[in-house]
């Protein structure tokens, strides 16, 4: 028998395919929205990273982090749309969508062309946006969603295309002005499109972050949704379970992964509203609809009907001829892909046995592949996380992000390696990391270990251990006596039996030693200088 898929653009083109596809994504009930099927499929905008625009050659403003950037400061007579002047592409841009389209697993398509999509907005000089609507450069790829606590699903990519970013409108109703900046104008993007394959808010925003954690790991975008580097335009329909698919409608430009969700839950609730209050079942619709989202109310609202929708009259562009890729150039961009985020999920499982939810702090901060392991297997996995946490901590009290932080990868290996070798304990390491973050140095961790005088003071150190020193002995020793000598009910009562009592002498000398002391040792020392070498038990 022949099943086959019921979801328009499917493009698994064997019923096989289609069915394995489908059954592997089982309907689920949502207790939300219980006997309803929603049906998500997201179109994401990411700036590409290249210093120059995708057909003019001006410099884009984007890469500059400069926030007094004075507008219209990168624009070329074609970003302008003097007439007359021709586009000339971009290679770089092309490579870096070729890196996003291979790590997405897509076909590579070897002629692609470029086509107008008219409309008439003051954000666009020309009238006309120079996108890849016949052809574009690749097709069929899938993206891995791992959701917490559940067997991994992939998303189908339909397609990812080049195109022309507009400028930005910024509308003064004070002066009834609209003032339009032209450095973002003509920039470069890619158009990712999935296919509707998503069931639930939690989903699309995983997606969205798995997508982004891939741009950065090929270095194809920033894909910073806040920055406005990544933008995402939401289509959404809901169906009665075994029913066929609703009609979408489309919320554009989100620009957080929260409102994303708050929009795609009102957009669920709103469209099963209208379906549960129809008295033919069968025969009543969703409107079709382009929809914005409103941040204050957390709602969406109808910007325009199908109706009223643009006819965009695309048409080739006559300046720019086929794009044609050799099958040695994508090979020479395959081999240079650098390990992907899936991949370094599998690696740090196996090879540190690390738990997904220590796995996902990694992946989760920015950038998060700069947080380099040297590949020296750690016993336990756990050396690095606590300092990775303590990092992540204290760059959210700092409000800086992963990418901002002054502390380079190098040295944050350092760091975990001072505590992990005993070299200092745990805590001189978060006073340290702490120190560093406030005080940001050339020098090295360890350099800056012997001039704050950080190094632990460890007795009973192992073979393995950097520092034992007598002198460290004989200042651990003092302190322990000093502690003896200043709390001598406590004394007494370990001497009645009363072990706990030890926890509050060794809290004095810990905080005697500013954290330098290990507290196992210390422990240790005050029960043998108190009860002797005699009852230990
Ligand atoms: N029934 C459905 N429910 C939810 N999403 C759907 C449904 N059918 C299709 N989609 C999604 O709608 C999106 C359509 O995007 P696409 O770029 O192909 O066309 P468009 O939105 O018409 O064009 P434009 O790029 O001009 O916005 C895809 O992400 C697709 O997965
Ligand atoms: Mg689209
Ligand atoms: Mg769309």
């Amino acid at each position: 028998m022949t099943v086959l898929c019921r979801l328009r653009h499917c493009h698994l083109s064997t019923p096989t395919l289609c069915r394995r596809f489908h059954d592997a994504r089982v309907y689920k009930e949502d207790k939300r929205w219980p006997g309803w099927q929603v049906v998500v499929g997201i179109e994401t905008h990411a700036q590409i990273k290249s210093r120059r625009k995708l057909f003019s050659g001006e410099i884009t403003d984007t890469l500059i982090p400069e926030p007094d950037e004075p507008p219209n400061k990168h624009v070329s007579p074609f970003d302008a749309a003097f007439p007359g002047t021709l586009p000339k592409l971009n290679s770089k841009c092309v490579d870096l969508a070729i890196r996003t389209a291979l790590a997405l697993k897509c076909d590579i398509q070897h002629r692609s062309s470029f086509d107008r999509k008219h409309y008439f907005y003051s954000d666009l000089p020309s009238g006309y946006q120079i996108t890849q609507h016949y052809a574009p450069i690749a097709l069929r790829g899938q993206l891995n969603i791992q959701m917490p606590n559940s067997s991994p699903f992939f998303v189908r990519i339909k397609q990812i295309q080049l195109e022309q970013d507009t400028a930005k409108s910024t509308f003064n109703p004070r002066k009834r002005t609209s003032n339009i900046d032209l450095n973002r104008a003509g920039a470069g993007l890619t158009e990712i499109v999935s296919e509707p394959d998503l069931r639930s808010p939690e989903e699309a925003g995983m997606y969205v972050r798995t997508l982004q954690a891939v741009l950065r790991a090929v270095g194809a975008s920033d894909g910073n949704m806040e920055q406005g580097s990544l933008r995402c335009d939401v289509n959404v329909s809901v169906n009665r379970v075994g029913r066929r698919p609703g009609t979408r409608c489309e919320i554009k430009n989100l620009n957080s992964v929260k409102f994303m969700m708050a929009a795609i839950t009102h957009e669920i609730i709103r469209q099963r509203a209208i379906l549960e209050s129809a008295n033919d079942l069968d025969s009543c619709t969703v409107p079709q609809e382009t929809r914005g989202f409103d941040e204050n109310t957390f709602e969406t609202y109808r910007l325009r009907s199908k109706e009223d929708a643009p006819d965009y009259r695309y048409m080739p562009d006559p300046n720019l001829g086929v794009l044609v890729l050799s099958q040695d150039r994508i090979r020479a961009i395959h081999d240079s892909l650098p390990e992907l985020p899936w991949e370094i999920r599998d690696r740090l499982r196996e090879m540190y046995a690390l738990s997904e939810r220590d796995i996902d702090v990694l992946l989760n901060v920015d950038s998060g592949r700069e947080v380099k392991f040297d590949g020296e297997k750690d016993v336990d996995g756990s050396g690095a996380l606590p300092m990775t946490h303590e990092l992540l901590g204290q760059l959210s009290a700092r409000k800086e992000t992963f990418a901002d932080n002054s502390l380079t990868s190098d040295h944050l290996g350092e760091l975990i390696d001072l505590v992990q070798n005993g070299t200092i304990t745990g805590t001189s390491g978060k006073y340290l990391l702490r120190y560093i973050l406030a005080n940001p140095s050339s020098l090295r961790p360890v350099q800056i270990t012997q001039q704050l005088q950080l190094t632990s003071l460890s007795l009973f150190s192992s073979p393995g251990h950097s520092n034992p020193t007598s002198k460290t002995d004989q200042e651990l020793n003092t302190l322990c006596q000093a502690a003896i000598t200043a709390l001598p009910n406590e004394v007494a009562a370990v001497r009645a039996g009363n072990k706990n009592v030890v926890n509050k002498i060794v809290g004095r000398v810990m905080r005697e030693s500013r954290g330098r002391a290990d507290a196992k040792g210390v422990k240790a020392l005050v029960e043998e200088l108190i009860l002797g070498g005699g009852d230990k038990s």
